[in-house]
C-alpha cells in the first residue's frame, strides 16, 4: 500500500502533509511516529491529515500528529502550509478557507505576496486552560500577565513561565540572549512537568524592542524546531500583556520570520508556507524497517 504525501514547511517547521480526501487512511502515533523518523522515515516535526469536515461551516479538516505519535489541537506553521496545500493540489480555489481543527474552525487566506494569514482563534491564560496545577506554586504580576514559578531539578533559581493557550499550552519565559538560552537542557523538563497535566511547549523569548522579539520553543512531542507558530503567538501574547511589546511585533526564529499581530481578541499570524517535494511511501515496508529497541 503505497501513500502520496507532500514534504511542506513552514519557516523551518516541518510537515508531511497526507491527503485523506482521495486516500483512505487511518493514523495510528505507531504510523504517525514512523512517518516523521528522520532516519528510517521521510522525516518531520508534525503530520498533517487533510480530510472532509465534520462542521457545515467549514471547507475541511485537518489532524495534526506530533513526530513522537501524539495528535494535538493546533499548529500555526502547519496552517499555513494546508491551505498552500490545498490550493496547489486544487482541493479548492476558496481563499479564505475555513478549516475545522480539533478545537473549532479558523479562517486561512493566502496573500498576493505568498504569504499566508491565519485567524488563530481564542487564547486563554488561566492554569486550567494549560490543565497547569498552580497550587503552592509562587507567583507574580507583571502588567496583566502572572507568572509562575515552576522548580525544575536540573536548574536553580525556578523558571518564571507565562502561560498561554492558543489552543494548545505554551510555557513562555523572558531570556536575555536566545543563542545562550538554556532551550535543550531544561525545555524537556519543562515540557514534562508533572504539573502540567498534558505537558506543554516550552517558549524562549529574547525581546528586541516593542515590536521585534527572537523566539525559540522545545515543542511538546516534537522537541526543538526551527519555528513554532502557535509559539510565537503565546510568547507575543503574554509580552503584550506584560506591556513589553506592541502589535504587531516580528518573531525572529531560526527558520524564518513570522508577523504577530493581537488587539486583545483577534489573533492573526502571518508567514511563509513552502512545498518542498512530493513523493509515495509504502506503509508496510515503512513501519517493518523501524528498529524495535
Ligand atoms: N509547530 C507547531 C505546533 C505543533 C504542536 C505542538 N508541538 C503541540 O504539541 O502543541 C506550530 O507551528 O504551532
Amino acid at each position: 500500500m503505497k501513500w502520496s504525501f507532500t514534504k511542506m514547511h513552514g519557516a523551518g517547521n516541518d510537515f508531511v502533509v497526507l491527503d485523506g480526501l482521495s486516500q483512505a487512511i487511518e493514523m495510528t502515533p505507531e504510523l504517525a511516529r514512523a512517518i516523521a523518523h528522520r532516519q528510517f522515515g521521510i522525516g518531520c516535526d508534525q503530520i498533517l491529515l487533510v480530510d472532509a469536515p465534520t462542521d457545515p461551516n467549514a471547507d475541511f479538516r485537518y489532524r495534526i500528529f506530533n513526530s513522537d505519535g501524539s495528535e494535538v489541537e493546533h499548529c500555526g506553521n502547519g496552517a499555513r502550509c494546508f491551505v498552500r496545500f490545498v490550493h496547489e493540489r486544487k482541493l479548492s480555489s476558496r481563499n479564505p478557507i475555513r478549516a475545522e481543527i480539533a478545537t473549532g474552525l479558523i479562517t486561512l487566506t493566502e496573500l498576493p505576496d505568498g504569504q499566508v494569514r491565519v485567524d488563530m482563534g481564542q487564547t486563554r491564560f488561566a492554569p486550567a486552560d494549560l490543565s497547569f496545577d498552580a497550587s503552592g506554586l509562587a507567583s507574580r504580576v507583571v502588567g496583566q500577565d502572572t507568572q509562575y514559578a515552576l522548580p525544575l531539578d536540573n536548574q536553580n533559581p525556578p523558571a518564571w513561565l507565562s502561560l498561554v493557550a492558543i489552543s494548545n499550552p505554551h510555557a513562555v519565559q523572558i531570556v536575555d540572549d536566545i543563542n545562550t538560552a538554556p532551550v535543550a537542557l531544561i525545555g524537556p523538563a519543562i515540557e514534562s512537568h508533572p504539573r502540567f497535566a498534558k505537558r506543554v511547549n516550552a517558549g524562549f523569548m529574547q525581546v528586541l524592542d516593542a515590536h521585534n522579539i527572537r523566539l525559540r520553543v522545545y515543542e511538546r512531542g516534537a522537541g526543538e524546531t526551527l519555528a513554532c507558530g502557535t509559539g510565537a503567538c503565546a510568547a507575543v501574547a503574554s509580552g503584550i500583556r506584560q506591556g513589553l511589546l506592541k502589535s504587531p511585533v516580528k518573531v525572529q526564529t531560526r527558520g524564518g520570520t513570522l508577523t504577530i499581530e493581537w488587539d486583545g481578541t483577534t489573533l492573526q499570524m502571518t508567514g511563509p508556507a513552502t512545498t518542498v517535494f512530493e513523493g509515495q511511501v509504502n506503509i508496510a515496508q515503512l513501519i517493518e524497517s523501524i528498529p524495535t529497541f
